[in-house]
């Protein structure tokens, strides 16, 4: 197909469709973080070096090429948050454990029990809020959440209304950081999670409600926080914090959250 002078393909019109789609992948990554400024910059310079080529200004295109050259691993640098959620992106929607047939025939999320854990973790969570002690709990979905339990002190206890109380309570050696749940167990207490620092983050959440929104962020897991100045409970999934959750939808939400495909 000719337009004017140009020769268009149609591996062209696939080159650039691919091309916008992985732009618009790389903006929707770091919309509301400080790289979506270094993005823009980069942006401004490549188009700054098409037009300095154009010109034929060999000094300033050479300089512009080296720089450019350096300017790739710097970006490497100060995009690795991005790069690792792109890829961790990839690999949520291609992974095998994800799939809902992989797991019936495999059995992996088998939902039996999950109810009764579920049951266990809102009543704490419950009786934790009344309290107005602060706590975290991390359940785990598919990500592995192994690298978050190391931080902290590895329990790989039975999922106990009680225990969840007394990890939380404002005496407990174990109540500060967060308390991970994993495959239906207590897997650790004490844990330190990735804490959110993007700019769109509301500056008046403190640090556990941070922590909270960042693990959402880093992973698939579903976040519960209790505020210990409101005591009120939030939930924080897939990057986004939902806040004052009633106690009467907790186990249904969770629920929903953690089946959902
Ligand atoms: N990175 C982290 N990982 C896990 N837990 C954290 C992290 N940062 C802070 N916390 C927990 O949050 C507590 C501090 O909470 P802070 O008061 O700053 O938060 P908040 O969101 O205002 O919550 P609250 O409403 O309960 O006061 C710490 O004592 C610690 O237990």
């Amino acid at each position: 197909m000719r337009i004017g002078f140009l020769t268009v393909e149609w591996t062209d019109l696939l080159d650039i469709t691919l091309v916008a789609f992985l732009l618009y992948q790389v903006y929707y990554l770091v919309k509301g973080s400080i790289a979506s400024r270094v993005f823009l910059g980069c942006i401004f310079v490549y188009v700054f070096y098409l037009i300095v080529k154009g010109l034929r200004l060999e000094l300033l295109t050479t300089i512009l090429q080296y720089f450019m050259g350096v300017g790739a691993i710097a970006l490497i640098v100060i995009f690795q948050q991005e790069i690792r959620r792109f890829l961790l992106m990839i690999g949520k929607s291609t992974a095998f454990s994800n799939n809902r047939l992989f797991n019936t025939f495999f059995g992996k999320s088998d939902s039996e029990g999950q109810a009764q854990h579920l049951k266990k973790i809102a009543d704490a969570v419950r009786n934790i809020a009344a309290d107005f002690n602060g706590a975290i709990v991390v359940i785990k979905k598919n990500d592995d959440l192994e690298k978050f339990v190391q931080t902290g002190e590895v329990l790989d206890a039975t999922i106990s209304r009680n225990l969840l109380i007394s990890i939380f309570n404002q005496y407990s050696a174990l109540h500060e950081g967060a308390t991970i749940v994993s495959d239906g167990r207590i897997a650790a207490a004490r844990c330190i999670l990735p804490v959110a620092d993007g700019i769109d983050v509301p500056p008046s959440i403190g640090f556990r409600h941070r922590a909270a929104l960042g693990m959402s962020e880093a992973t698939d897991a579903v976040v519960l926080v209790v505020s210990e100045q409101t005591g009120r409970i939030s939930l924080a999934v897939e990057g986004k914090l939902i806040g004052n959750i009633s106690t009467n939808e907790l186990e249904t939400r969770l629920a929903d959250y953690l089946n959902a495909d």
